[in-house]
């Protein structure tokens, strides 16, 4: 029988998955009865002919991330990611909204999350600075930063050394520009791993998992901006917002909405000023964007 060696599946290819084990890639074939293997899945994986390989398990995954397919569903895109970059910049848009909506689904889904504000060479960040100063209090940490002058980016580099990150954020930000400066090698490492998987295509809105000069590893996935509100229920909605966790239960009723009900103990939080009245606020429009369901 060959020999089963644990390996890293570091993308998707037209013919399967390329698999890194001490250094080389391999074109692998996942047998049929597990699960849709994700990026940055460790994986065990045997040698089936000369070349090829076949995962024969999916090693237990710490996280996954998920994404909406066409059919509705959602399908996995990266797996043991430690954290989340969320950037954001003013232009296109500056959009408190759009980031604790990352958020929520981030500390539902128990990802570690980092927040950047690209373009910080651009006039105008201050508008910011008191909404941010709310995140930080809450524990996230923010990087400023400018893919275009380089501020700010030592920093961001340090903190992404040994864990697995991905970027995320809407269209215009700059996740391209900033994956360019991470990733400067990028087309030549993306060509090694078509060569070394022999025909195995690159498709090129793929994930991939990239290994950082500096140490750590960066999925690289054009597209999960589109990580909407995913699934998530009023409740997850509400656990999403870590600063009302220490009163999620203490309100009076038991199906309190944490809207105008009496004794509800996240809006006597906000008014005694231990929770943002923006963050509140927020809270109350996501809310009413998630359809109705049985709670
Ligand atoms: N001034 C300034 N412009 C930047 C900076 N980073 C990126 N840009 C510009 O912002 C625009 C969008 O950058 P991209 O890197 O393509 O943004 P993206 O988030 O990958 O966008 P999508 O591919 O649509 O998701 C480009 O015109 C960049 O040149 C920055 O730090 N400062
Ligand atoms: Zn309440």
């Amino acid at each position: 029988m060959a020999e089963v060696k644990e390996g890293l599946a570091i993308a998707h290819l037209g013919q399967g998955i390329a698999v890194e084990n001490n250094g080389r890639i391999i074109l692998c074939q996942p047998l049929r009865k597990l699960d849709t293997i994700a990026v940055g899945d460790k994986v065990l994986w045997s040698e089936a002919a000369p070349g090829q390989g076949r995962i024969e398990e999916i090693l237990p995954r710490h996280s996954l991330l998920m994404r909406p397919a066409r059919n509705g569903k959602t399908r996995p895109v990266a797996a043991n990611i430690d954290r989340v970059v969320v950037i954001f910049a003013m232009e296109p848009r500056y959009d408190c909204l759009l980031i604790d909506q990352y958020l929520a689904i981030c500390e539902n889904s128990n990802f570690k999350v980092a927040l950047v504000l690209n373009k910080a060479d651009l006039p105008g960040t201050e508008e910011a600075d008191r909404e941010l100063a709310v995140y930080v209090g809450l524990g996230y940490p923010i990087y400023k930063v400018s893919a275009k002058t380089g501020m700010g980016l030592e920093g961001l580099k340090q903190a992404l050394q040994g864990q697995v990150s991905i970027f995320t954020g809407q269209s215009g930000v700059g996740k391209s520009s900033l994956t360019r400066v991470f990733i400067p090698d990028k087309e030549i490492k993306i060509n090694a791993i078509s060569a070394s998987a022999k025909l195995g295509r690159h498709t090129t809105t793929a994930a991939t998992l990239y290994h950082l000069k500096e140490g750590g590893n960066l999925i690289d996935s054009p597209g999960v901006a589109i990580f909407g509100l995913a699934d998530l229920t009023a409740d997850e909605l509400a656990y999403g917002y870590k600063e009302f966790r220490p009163y999620i239960g203490n309100c009076r009723f038991n199906d309190c909405r944490h809207e105008q009900d009496k004794g509800c103990a996240i809006r006597t939080a906000v008014e005694k000023g231990t929770i943002s009245e923006c963050r509140y606020r927020r809270f109350l429009k996501l809310k009413d964007k998630i359809p109705l369901k049985p709670r």
